[in-house]
């Protein structure tokens, strides 16, 4: 039997933070022990505090919990794991000040994700980046801390399919993606209603480079000795995002050109989509879904209101998977931007931390 862990969220009143909170009150692995926001916040209980948007009610467990500042202190020194959804004007200090603190830590913040003593992890994806943490650890000093980062929401769900697909066909060469991207991914207020309603918005500032630079780093090795990650060299990736008038769930129509010749088949590639498993599942782990990726036949899916919540928000759903007359395949996403990339990738993250010993 695994032990139940205390568990700290930190930026807890946000968008990101109450979905952590729903995941982690429905869990059998974690009991949440305390919640961290803004001096504006803190010391109000958590129902006072936060303008909760979930379309679940505020779990009893933490309604009257009083909201603490995010200081390494008190009832977040007795945590197992601590979770990050701070806002990442914070995030950086905040979360320093926490691994100093030889804590757990597990982050959405984007602040440390270019770190190259970080892991920048998605959990169905490259759970073998856990091995740098000795390194970190060494670094840093720390016994029983360490930081994790998970990626960018809309990279998330790109990275799942091309994991598969580099597995099973070789090195990628290049990549086009195009993004529909849903509000919640904003936070709270986040696009004013005027701008969104009625409308599409072809920017997202600091998202494409991000989905760029984050794809490489996943989907690429460590050195020999564990101490310094290899990102790929030779793959090439364009991202172009625009935010839509979705509430939750990040769309995304991704054309790949792969280096092998020929090319596989799209019946090929469907085949490697739909047997694809990542350590996650093979470990057992409370949270990955039955199935990572989802292939859906029919010509017009995905679609945000109807396939989100595939395998629990924790599987990404791939549909119109065809030839592609410029690149070789082109296939359609969803991935729920706040559970697969957000929330869930740290709790998914943590029970694959634990499941590796490395939580003490
Ligand atoms: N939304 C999404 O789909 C995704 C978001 N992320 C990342 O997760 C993080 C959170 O995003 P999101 O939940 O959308 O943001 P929100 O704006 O909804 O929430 C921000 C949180 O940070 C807290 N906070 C703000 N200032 C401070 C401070 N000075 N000290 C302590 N806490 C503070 C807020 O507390 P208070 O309520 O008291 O102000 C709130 O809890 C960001 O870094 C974002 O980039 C990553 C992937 C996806
Ligand atoms: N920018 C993403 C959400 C986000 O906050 O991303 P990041 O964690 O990379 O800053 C979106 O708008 O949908």
């Amino acid at each position: 039997m695994t032990r139940v862990l205390k568990a700290g969220v930190l930026g807890a009143t946000g968008t990101v933070g109450q979905r952590f909170i729903l995941l982690l009150s429905e869990h059998p692995g974690f009991s949440i022990h305390t919640l961290g926001a803004s001096p504006r916040s803190a010391g109000k209980p958590y129902n006072k505090a936060t303008k909760w948007k979930m379309s679940q009610p505020i779990p009893a467990s933490v309604r009257d919990m009083v909201v603490q500042t995010c200081e390494p202190l008190k009832e977040f020194l007795e945590c197992d794991v601590v979770f990050s959804g701070l806002d990442a004007d914070v995030a950086g200090d905040i979360e320093m000040a926490f691994l100093k603190a030889d804590l757990a830590l597990f982050s959405n913040a984007k602040n440390y994700r270019t770190n190259e003593d970080v892991p920048l992890i998605v959990p169905l994806v490259n759970s073998s980046h856990f091995d740098l943490l000795a390194h970190q650890r060494n670094k840093h000093q720390l016994k029983k801390g360490f930081l994790v980062t998970n990626a960018n929401c809309s990279t998330s769900g790109l990275v799942v399919p091309l994991k598969a697909l580099q597995d099973a066909f070789g090195p990628l060469s290049k990549i086009i993606v195009t993004t529909m991207q849903a509000v919640s991914g904003a936070g709270y207020p986040g696009v004013p209603s005027l701008d969104i309603l009625d409308n599409v918005v072809p920017y997202i500032g600091g998202e494409e480079p991000k989905m760029e630079w984050e794809t490489l780093k996943i989907l690429g090795g460590l050195n020999q000795d564990a101490t310094a990650f290899d990102l790929l060299k030779t793959t090439k990736v364009s991202a172009t995002c625009n935010r839509v008038p979705v509430l939750d769930g990040h769309t995304e129509c991704v054309s790949i050109e792969f280096e092998r010749r020929p090319a596989p088949s799209v019946e090929e590639v469907i085949q490697v989509l739909e047997n694809y498993r990542s350590e996650a599942q093979e470990l057992g782990c409370h949270s990955a879904p039955d199935q990572a990726i989802i292939v859906s036949r029919e010509d017009d899916r995905p679609q945000p209101r109807l396939d989100r919540e595939n395998g629990k928000g924790y599987s990404v759903t791939v549909g119109r998977v065809r030839p592609c007359n410029v690149f070789d395949i082109k296939f359609t996403l969803l991935a729920h931007n706040t559970i697969l990339g957000a929330a869930g990738s740290g709790v998914l993250l943590a029970e694959l931390a634990q499941k590796k010993g490395l939580i003490a």
